[in-house]
């Protein structure tokens, strides 16, 4: 393995400027990029580190990447982390990674990709958390009580999400952040402490890659021990529902899990409660999102002003004097965030909050209902994508998960129904925007819930 090299050049960025127009193309074809739909007009490099010496088969570097798209002034630009390779060419196997050839710069000549698609690169990345190094701004760091094996060998998950994963010999996964912001980031946040608190149901953190920039701190990657031959809940909910199967056991075992991790997370972290001071800005919230998804997706006019009741009734209910209890939360919870491995135990992954949402606002406490409302969410996603779906299967999994989050954390979600209602009609409300930005023809499935939303009465 070679070591990675003590460099960050300014020559590095003069390297960054001669693959502009190639980036400008490519990256917004990435599923992780979030400015879909909007022209990307420029790019400042933030840091460009590069992670094995120069001139060698291979060309390395580290980049974070401010990408400017109008409205300039409503917003910076978000910043991007990529990692990029330069070859002479690239063989067959690299081809969906490649970015481009360099016509002019330092690199005119090779072909420029998306490294973490490649086994070597990798690799380097895994070692230098091993050994803890340090390059220019980056900080690779380890817990010291878990030992990583050297020779561990990547492969990059094929399933492009909001961020992109490595699994290292069955044994760990990197999770390689795309957008990134400075300050805390609940998904090394939470899992350590959930990982204090001993709860077994979330993968503890290994190591993880910060950074320090113009005296920012970010967490740009994190490692955690690999669920070998685990399952995913949108997976193994698709192919029960494609037999005909019942999946209500699985759906109780879940809601188990959900509070089994709720609960540790209120030991870990503070709770506070929301009264009517607290519960305003929430409702407010929901609203004006309701608001910008209906100018975003015209499709949901017709059934704003039923939707709106959902959050009145909530506002209604805070002015009679009514509390609630808000702690920390997974926050964007989904039957693809639930992984099953082959012993039949459940972990929760993914704990970085809803992609779209502010830093600040994700890290902020919720009541737990928003976790229950996402997964009660995805059981009727899973329902509404299998033609052959049994009428009462999303209400059957529905009510067994709410009866095994009740069994551990002696609270059943259904004696809330407003409040569910708000917070269901809220992840409805994100879900249609998120289609129509990433996954059109997907928008009919939030759609058909939303007309239930938006009609329904709990009382
Ligand atoms: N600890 C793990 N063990 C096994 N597979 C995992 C683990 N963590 C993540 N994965 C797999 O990687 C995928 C992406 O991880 P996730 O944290 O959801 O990333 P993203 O933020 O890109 O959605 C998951 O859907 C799951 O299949
Ligand atoms: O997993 P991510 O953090 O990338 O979450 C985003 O993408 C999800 C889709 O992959 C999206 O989830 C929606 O689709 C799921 C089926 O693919 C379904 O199970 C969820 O209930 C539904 O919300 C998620 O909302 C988004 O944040």
């Amino acid at each position: 393995m070679t070591p990675v090299t003590e460099a960050v050049t300014p020559s590095a960025s003069t390297t960054l400027d001669s693959l502009t127009p190639l980036l400008r193309a490519w990256l917004p074809r990435q599923r992780w990029f979030a400015g879909k739909g909007r022209p990307v007009t420029g790019f400042t490099p933030v840091a460009v580190t590069q992670l094995l010496p120069r001139g060698g088969r291979l060309d390395l570097f580290h980049v974070l990447l401010r990408v400017h798209q109008p409205p300039e002034s409503a917003h910076p630009g978000d910043c991007y982390q990529l990692l990029i390779g330069a070859r002479e060419a690239l063989p067959p196997r690299l081809a969906p990674a490649l970015i481009g050839h360099v016509t002019r710069g330092p690199l005119a000549g090779r072909t420029v990709y998306d490294a973490l698609y490649d086994r070597r690169p990798a690799e380097v990345l895994l070692e230098a958390l091993r050994t803890r190094a340090r390059v220019g701004g980056l900080r690779f760091e380890r817990d010291p009580r878990q030992e990583i094996r050297p020779h561990l060998v990547a492969r990059m998950l094929a399933a492009e999400q909001s961020n992109s994963s490595v699994v290292y010999g069955d044994t760990f996964i990197l999770k390689l952040f795309r957008r990134v912001v400075p300050g805390v980031n609940p998904d090394l946040e939470l899992p350590q402490a959930l990982a204090r608190e001993g709860c077994p149901r979330v993968p503890a953190p290994t190591a993880w890659l910060r950074a320090e920039l113009a005296e920012q701190p970010y967490v740009l990657a994190v490692l955690q021990p690999f669920v070998s031959g685990a399952a995913d809940g949108w997976e193994l909910a698709l192919r029960e529902l494609a037999k005909g199967e019942d999946f209500t056991a699985e759906a109780r075992a879940l809601g188990r899990a959900t509070a089994e991790v709720h609960t540790a997370l209120a030991r870990a972290l503070p709770t506070v409660t929301l009264g009517r001071a607290q519960l305003g800005p929430m409702v407010d919230g929901m609203t004006e999102r309701l608001t910008a998804a209906v100018q975003a997706v015209p499709a949901l006019g017709p059934y704003e002003r039923g939707l709106r009741s959902a959050y009145t009734a909530l506002a209604e209910l805070a002015a009679g004097g009514r509390t609630w209890t808000a702690q920390r939360i997974h926050g964007d919870l989904h039957l693809g965030q639930c992984l099953r491995a082959p012993s039949g135990d459940w972990s929760l992954i993914d704990f970085e909050g809803e992609p779209a949402r502010p830093p600040a606002e994700r890290r902020l406490p919720q009541p737990t209902v928003r976790d229950i409302a996402g997964m009660l969410r995805s059981f009727d996603y899973a329902a509404c994508s299998v033609s052959s779906a049994p009428a009462r299967w999303a209400h059957d999994c529905r009510a067994a998960y709410c009866s095994g989050y009740a069994e551990v954390s002696g609270r059943d979600p259904r004696t809330d129904p407003v409040l569910l209602r708000a917070f269901e009609t809220d992840k409805a409300v994100y879900e249609v925007v998120y289609e129509a930005r990433h996954r059109p023809d997907w928008l009919p499935v939030p759609l058909s819930a939303i007309r239930r939303l938006a009609v329904s009465d709990p009382h």
